[in-house]
C-alpha cells in the first residue's frame, strides 16, 4: 500500500476535525479525495505530507509514519492550491535547482515548455498569480519524479486547457512510471475520467472507499446521459430531460438502451451516473 491510515484522529482547540478516519491507498492507483468543504481533506493531507502532527491513530506512507520518518518524503510530491513559501528565488532558478539537486536537466527544459513557462522563467516565485504558482509547483512535484504525488485542489487555480493538461499527464505518469496519485479536488467531472479508486470523507469520518465502478453503480437508480440522432423522438419514447446536447433520464442502462433499439433511435454517446450523484449520496446531501 502506498498510504495506510487507521482511525486517525486531529482536534484544533477543542473541536474534531479528523473522528476517526481509516483508509488506504494502493500502489498504483489514481484515488480521487472527495468531500464537501470542511470535511478534513486539507488537515489529512498535512498530515499525510508531515506538515502537522496527528493527535492519535496510525499513518504510514510507504510504511513510515512522515512525522516521525521525514525521509519518506523523498519518495513523495505534495502539490497545494498556493505555494506555501512564496520565495525570492525566480521561476527559472528554482526550477533549475530542483533539476540538479534530483538530476533531471531534461525533463526541467521539457516540463517549462510543456507548461508554457518559459515566458515567466526570470519572475519571482512571490510576484505569481496562483494559477502560474500552481503550474510551478506541478512542474516541480513532476522534477522530482516521486512514487507519490500528494495534491490538494491541484488544478483549482487552473484554466481549463491546463486543468485538463495536468489530468494528462497525471494518466501518463500513473500508466508509464506507475505513480501513484491520491488527489483533493472538488472538479468532480475532471477527476472521474482519470481515478481508479475513490475515498469520501464526510464530517471528519469515511463515508465510503473502494473502486470507482463500485462507488458508482451503488448510487441507487441510475442517471443515464444519452445523446442520439433523433432528440426529439427519443425524448418522448424515453421521458427525461434536455441538458445541452444529451438527454437525462432516470432508469436501467440496459432497458434505456433497449427502448431507443426498438424505435430505430441511433445512440451517438451514452454515460452513467456521474461522480457528482455518488458526492451527494455519501455526503448525504
Ligand atoms: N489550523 C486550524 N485551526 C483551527 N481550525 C482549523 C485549522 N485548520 C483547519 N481547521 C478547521 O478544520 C475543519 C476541516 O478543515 P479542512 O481544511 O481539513 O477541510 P477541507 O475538507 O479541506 O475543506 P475545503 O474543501 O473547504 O478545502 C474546518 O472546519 C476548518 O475550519
Amino acid at each position: 500500500m502506498a498510504i495506510e491510515v487507521e482511525n486517525l484522529q486531529k482536534k484544533f482547540a477543542d473541536r474534531e476535525v479528523l473522528k476517526g478516519v481509516s483508509f488506504t491507498v494502493r500502489r498504483g492507483s489514481i484515488t480521487g479525495f472527495i468531500g464537501p468543504n470542511g470535511a478534513g481533506k486539507t488537515t489529512t493531507i498535512k498530515i499525510l505530507s508531515g506538515l502537522l502532527k496527528k493527535d492519535k491513530g496510525v499513518v504510514k506512507v510507504f510504511g513510515e509514519d512522515p512525522w516521525d520518518n521525514p525521509k519518506v518524503m523523498e519518495m513523495i510530491s505534495v502539490i497545494f492550491t498556493n505555494l506555501i513559501h512564496p520565495q525570492e528565488n525566480t521561476v527559472g532558478e528554482y526550477l533549475r535547482d530542483l533539476g540538479n539537486v534530483y538530476g533531471k536537466r531534461e525533463i526541467v527544459d521539457y516540463l517549462i515548455s510543456e507548461f508554457k513557462l518559459t515566458s515567466q522563467l526570470n519572475k519571482k516565485l512571490y510576484q505569481l498569480s496562483s494559477g502560474l504558482a500552481q503550474r510551478v509547483q506541478l512542474v516541480a512535484a513532476l522534477i522530482k519524479e516521486a512514487e507519490l504525488i500528494i495534491a490538494d485542489e491541484p488544478t483549482a487555480n487552473l484554466d481549463p486547457s491546463f486543468r485538463m493538461e495536468f489530468y494528462e499527464i497525471v494518466k501518463r505518469l500513473n500508466r508509464k512510471n506507475d505513480v501513484t496519485f491520491f488527489i483533493s479536488s472538488h472538479i468532480l467531472s475532471e477527476l472521474e475520467k482519470v481515478i481508479t479508486d475513490v475515498v469520501f470523507i464526510n464530517d471528519g469520518r469515511i463515508s465510503y472507499t473502494g473502486r470507482m465502478n463500485q462507488a458508482l453503480s451503488g448510487v441507487g437508480e441510475e442517471e443515464i446521459y444519452v445523446m442520439v440522432n433523433d432528440s426529439e423522438r427519443a425524448l418522448k419514447v424515453l421521458g427525461g430531460i434536455l441538458e445541452g446536447p444529451y438527454i437525462k433520464v432516470k432508469g436501467k442502462l440496459r432497458e434505456i438502451v433497449d427502448k431507443l433499439d426498438d424505435s430505430g433511435i441511433e445512440i451517438i454517446s451514452i454515460r452513467r451516473s456521474s461522480l457528482d450523484d455518488a458526492f451527494k449520496k455519501f455526503s448525504n446531501i
